[in-house]
């Protein structure tokens, strides 16, 4: 793998031209990639003679982190702000049209989505990740207004909306893209979407559990814990949602007994279910090292 420290600079070089990019953007970026590039790096050697894709190319580990920060960035540009609304609806439509920004500044993201249609080792990957940031954008829209709103979701609602605002799909498909997993000939079987659609929910409910405490306190409604609570003060959330945790891992456990998909499939699926144990756990800068309400993000 390369050197932390030159991935992270070339990802902050990236994300100079972006509003309100920071610092955490791309060391999370890069913290969280590297773990993902990490459990499935035998698997993406394995299938390098087929595709001819090094898993140490330099090019290929930078654009990864970039895509993931972009993610984080957008994120949090729903949720602090940081652009004003008109920058923001410009730059969705950038990413997910893959054409140029039309307000001024921002140009990391036709950047980003030229190199990646390059580096496309198949095309519709390229397009599905258009269509997966779109929904992604669209889904973060929903959760923040339906938030901030009058009308609160169910339950089901709100994790019907969160397979999309927890951008797994987003991440998965950058990968295929970059290393050839054939996830566009994948998206095609039902049991590899029903496995999208369980890991997704599995990464929301895990995140909001992660990160209910900071939520609570900075007033966040778009959590499951927390709208679970508006709804029914009286209910043991943590519990249920670790129920529903432990539900959903078993689901998942049988369709990828029952399909084995080919590599990396299975040591991704597994690595983004672990990813709590992890990831969260390392990742001071976003989460803070007390799940107490410690450790808050610098406002923006
Ligand atoms: C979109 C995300 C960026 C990449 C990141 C990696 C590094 C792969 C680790 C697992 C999570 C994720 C896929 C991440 C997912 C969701 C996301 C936008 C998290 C932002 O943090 P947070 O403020 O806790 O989320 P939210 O605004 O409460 O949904």
């Amino acid at each position: 793998m390369i050197p932390t420290e030159s991935a992270l600079q070339q990802v902050l070089e990236w994300g100079r031209s972006l509003t309100g990019f920071a610092d955490e953007h791309a060391v999370e970026a890069v913290r969280g990639g590297q773990y993902i590039l990490q459990c499935i790096q035998p698997s993406l050697h394995d299938i390098s003679a087929r595709t001819g894709r090094d898993p140490q190319d330099e090019k290929l580990i930078v654009a990864f982190y970039c895509e993931l920060a972009l993610l984080f960035w957008l994120d949090d540009c729903n949720d602090l702000g940081l652009i004003a609304p008109e920058q923001l609806a410009a730059v969705e439509q950038a990413l997910g049209q893959g054409v140029p920004c039309a307000v001024p500044g921002f140009e990391g993201c036709a950047v980003l989505r030229a190199s990646l249609a390059a580096l496309a080792y198949d095309r519709r990957d390229y397009t599905e990740l258009l269509n997966d940031t779109r929904c992604y954008c669209a889904a973060l829209r929903a959760g923040h207004a339906q938030a901030a709103g009058a009308e609160r979701w169910s339950y089901a609602e709100y994790l019907h909306n969160s397979i999309d605002s927890i951008a797994y799909a987003n991440v998965f498909c950058c990968l295929s893209l970059l290393w050839g997993l054939d996830m566009a000939t994948l998206r095609a079987r039902p049991a590899f979407r029903q496995v999208l659609r369980l890991i997704s929910t599995i990464g929301r409910l895990q995140n909001d559990l992660h990160g209910c405490a900071k939520d609570r306190a900075a007033g966040e409604a778009d959590n499951a814990a927390i709208l679970l609570l508006q709804r029914y003060p009286a209910m043991p959330v943590e519990d249920f949602l670790n129920d529903e945790l432990v539900g959903h891992a078993r689901m998942l456990h049988r369709v990828m007994v029952k399909e084995r998909f080919p590599a990396p499939w299975g040591p991704l699926i597994e690595a983004m279910a672990v990813i709590r144990a992890k990831y969260y756990q390392t990742s001071i800068s976003r989460y803070g090292n007390d799940a107490a309400g410690g450790g808050q993000r610098a406002p923006a």
